[in-house]
């Protein structure tokens, strides 16, 4: 069959298969010796994920990072479905793939497969591979949810858990003389909720608290991303990257995501408290699997 003028073979069998072309933001690998030349503009474009928070819509992008994609739905009078991207070249989001959710705002709902989980504020829903239909509302339009969702391959089902906060495995961690006293809740871990490769959880800073993950720490065999959020208006948290011994640092606002490499530490200070999500993929599902650096040898 003759395609039309512009049409590539590849599309035109996309088109047939009744895949809709959405837009998916990409975000490629880097390595840390080319890491080391970067400008501002730069580090911002390869690992920044902002203005992922759009009124009644699921934005997502894809990173090459243990192909984790990162994105937030956002449903204020409408009912959001999750949708397939030609990028996954599946015949549906979950066919080959789990999701972590955290809702880090107003009341929502999640329905999976016809069946429906209220999530408020902090609380945390899991989807195992083969899920096919996943839909997002909220509760109260004038104060609507914000799902933050996480999704990596799979190569097994696990059932869909609701983990509310309250549930979650609590770590108190930090001093008030070092400005990072934090509670650290872990939701999908090897302890906790079951999943092929996602690891997730969220910290959140005691008021007057600013310092997350100091000491920082690596680890090599998972990548993360950090999803920050209660960034009061006006505020930015300065997140710092890069090899231990050469570290810079990228302005993250409310509802910004950045990617760790493999190889980065990932770690911040606020010019006030705030909250984050953070979540893994890669070689194990151990939270306690890390390589940390001293203070003073950081560079
Ligand atoms: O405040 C912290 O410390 C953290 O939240 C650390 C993250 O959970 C992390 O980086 C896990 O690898
Ligand atoms: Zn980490």
């Amino acid at each position: 069959m003759r395609l039309k003028p512009g049409v590539s073979a590849g599309l035109f069998c996309l088109l047939k298969l009744n895949i809709k072309i959405i837009a998916l933001k990409i975000i490629h690998s880097v390595h840390p010796e080319d890491f080391k030349t970067y400008d501002t503009q730069k580090i911002r474009s390869r690992f920044l994920i902002d203005e992922l928070v759009q009124p009644n819509t699921i934005n997502c992008t894809y990173t090459h990072y243990d192909r984790m994609i990162v994105g937030v739905a956002n449903p204020t009078d409408k009912t959001l479905e999750l949708e397939n991207y030609a990028n996954l070249r599946a015949d549906y989001f979950l066919e080959r793939r789990e999701m972590g959710i955290i809702n880090v705002s107003g009341d929502g709902l999640i329905t999976v497969d016809g069946k429906s989980f209220q999530l408020k504020k902090l609380d945390c829903l899991y989807i195992g591979k083969g899920a096919r239909s996943v839909k997002f509302s909220s509760i109260n339009a004038s104060d609507p949810a914000v799902f933050y969702l996480l999704s990596t391959p799979a190569h097994t089902g696990y059932p869909v858990v609701l983990m509310t906060n309250s549930e979650a495995a609590k770590v108190k961690a930090g001093t008030t003389s070092a400005s990072n006293v934090r509670v650290i809740n872990k939701y999908i871990h090897a302890e906790g909720i079951q999943s092929c490769q996602l690891v997730m959880g969220l910290t959140t800073l005691q008021n007057g608290s600013v310092w997350n993950t100091m000491p920082a720490h690596t680890h090599d065999r998972r990548m993360e991303v950090y999803f920050y959020f209660d960034v009061p208006e006006g505020q930015r948290v300065f997140h710092y990257m890069g090899e231990g011994q050469e570290t810079r640092h990228i302005l993250m606002n409310n509802y910004d995501a950045v990617v760790s490499p493999p190889w980065s530490i990932h770690a911040g200070s606020g010019t006030s408290s705030y909250n984050f999500v953070w979540g893994m993929a890669g070689e194990n599902l151990d939270y306690t699997d890390m390589d940390v650096l001293s203070i003073t040898d950081i560079r």
